[in-house]
């Protein structure tokens, strides 16, 4: 069986709390993230939240910030913008625009808790080409549940 293919990813530590993103279990897709601060947030309401690091992608790569399954289903926490992207030449820290689904009940986070995860990716690039005409499809222009429930 083919292994997962391993990149090396430079990483800085810019604070205290944060540490190297980290797997799981061998074989998981998601190195998690933590906050390094505290955060309570109020139900329906978001805040972008530091994370403690900044990454050297290399070029053709992209870092997925996903949320992570356990807190969005036992707290309604999830990211407002998921998955966030993380573009190779951005050097800043990594930020996670957390949001708070719930009706009622208020989330609390505290320094050090795992919040996201990251998911590192291959990406290509397009050269997009103007075109009069595209190519015709099977799927042609049917979308948004054309092919039914
Ligand atoms: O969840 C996220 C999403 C983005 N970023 C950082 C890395 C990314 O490279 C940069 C820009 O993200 P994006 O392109 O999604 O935001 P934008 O609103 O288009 O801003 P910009 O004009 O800076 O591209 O912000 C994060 O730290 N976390
Ligand atoms: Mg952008």
């Amino acid at each position: 069986m083919r292994g997962m293919s391993c990149t090396e990813v430079l990483v800085k530590i810019l604070d205290e709390a944060a540490s190297l993103p980290a797997y799981a279990h061998p074989g998981d897709a998601g190195a998690d993230l933590v906050t390094t601060q505290d955060v309570e947030l109020a139900p329906l309401t978001r805040a972008l939240v530091p994370t403690g690091i900044s990454i050297a992608l290399p070029d053709g790569y992209v870092a997925l910030v996903h949320p992570r399954s356990g807190l969005a289903i036992k707290q309604g926490l999830t990211i407002v913008n998921a998955p966030g992207t993380v573009d190779a030449g951005y050097r800043g820290e990594i930020k996670v625009a957390l949001y708070n689904s719930d009706p009622t009940t208020p989330i609390v986070l505290r320094r050090g808790d795992r919040i996201a995860q990251l998911v590192i990716q291959e990406v290509t690039r397009a050269r997009f080409i103007a075109a009069q005409e595209l190519p015709g499809s099977d799927r042609g222009d049917g979308g948004f549940g054309s092919s039914g429930r």
